[in-house]
């Protein structure tokens, strides 16, 4: 399916946004989804526009090339009739189905590997025996450059408590627990001993063993029978994409204050900005991640680092 962008040069971008999304109010689905923000949503297709402060950002999806066509038709013809105080160049990129995107170019993702600090020898050996043991489940494993990425926010937010949905294999883990202070605890949830199993020996020589109370058992019954008042600084989310709303909505009112909460692969490879692409863990991750960006208990940002890591800080 495919979806096409538009960048309009202009300093009244909200302005535009705030219009288009009152007229087209009328007629189809349009709603303001954050300040500057909104969302047209056609029979045919979608019109998300974004403000910035020299930019309107449009993204329109459809079904089919005519759809898209129709919908960039539609958004084009209406902005160009708002524009009465200035000429709106309104040039569309040609259209790219979500799964074609390169979030990040493979030879960028190779100069930013060979540009942070190494993973170092227990992690790389953790590793390779995740992929000697587990096979293809390896490529669940975060890369090194997301575990020191996790590393350094652990360790510049100062956090003393974390929590992680989805442990696999101990690695991301191990990048937490170990920028934790000596006396800093790590709850790891996860369903599967098999896995986790492997975690264990590689904690107890990084000397972190003690800090990770790993919790076996579907992550929402861990997290639901958890005191629902602050206890956490900071929470990563990497386990099964249809569960994120849910963990999302559990670990929030669990945030400290400053805490912060880390989403793994809320790009979904790309398939994220595709509607044709409408399976369960599609639609929890467009759901979650609108939920993030409009929660007012948080400030965020979406990284394209690797799949997409989504920071969320609470207030
Ligand atoms: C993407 S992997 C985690 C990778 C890990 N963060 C790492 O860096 O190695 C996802 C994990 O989520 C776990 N998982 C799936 N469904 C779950 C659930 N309902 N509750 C807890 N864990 C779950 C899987 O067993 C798997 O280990």
């Amino acid at each position: 399916m495919p979806l096409s962008t538009a960048h309009v040069a202009t300093d009244r971008s909200a302005r535009y946004v705030k219009q288009l999304i009152s007229h087209m109010s009328h007629k189809v689905t349009a709603e303001l989804t954050g300040a500057g923000r909104g969302t047209v949503t056609f029979r045919y297709g979608t019109c998300s526009l974004t403000s910035t402060r020299q930019e309107l950002v449009l993204i329109a999806t459809a079904a089919d090339s005519d759809s898209l066509t129709d919908v960039q038709d539609v958004v084009t013809r209406h902005l160009l009739r708002f524009a009465t105080q200035e000429e709106l160049h309104v040039g569309w990129t040609d259209p790219i189905a979500g799964d074609a995107l390169e979030i990040v170019d493979p030879a960028v993702g190779d100069y930013v590997l060979a540009h942070c600090t190494p993973a170092g020898e227990l992690l790389t050996e953790l590793a390779v025996t995740t992929r000697e043991t587990t096979g293809r489940a390896a490529g669940m494993q975060v890369s090194a450059d997301e575990g020191a990425l996790l590393e350094m926010l652990v360790r510049l937010s100062g956090a003393r408590t974390a929590i992680e949905i989805g442990v696999f294999t101990g690695y991301s883990a191990l990048c937490i627990a170990r920028a934790l202070p000596a006396d800093g605890r790590l709850l790891a949830c996860d369903v599967s001993s098999q896995w986790t199993d492997m975690a264990r020996p590689f904690w107890a020589r990084a000397g972190v063993d003690d800090r990770i109370d790993l919790r076996i058992g579907p992550a929402l019954q861990t997290l639901r029978a958890l005191p629902e008042e602050p206890a956490f600084d900071f929470a990563f989310i990497d386990a099964d994409k249809a569960g994120y709303p849910a963990y999302y909505e559990e670990i929030v009112p669990r945030l400290n204050p400053g805490g912060l909460l880390v989403l793994d692969n809320v790009f979904l490879g790309g398939e994220v900005l595709d509607p044709a692409f409408q399976e369960e863990d599609h639609q929890a991750m467009r759901r979650v991640n609108q939920a993030v960006a409009s929660d007012d208990r948080l400030d965020c940002v979406m990284l394209p680092v690797r799949d997409g890591v989504t920071l969320a800080r609470k207030r």
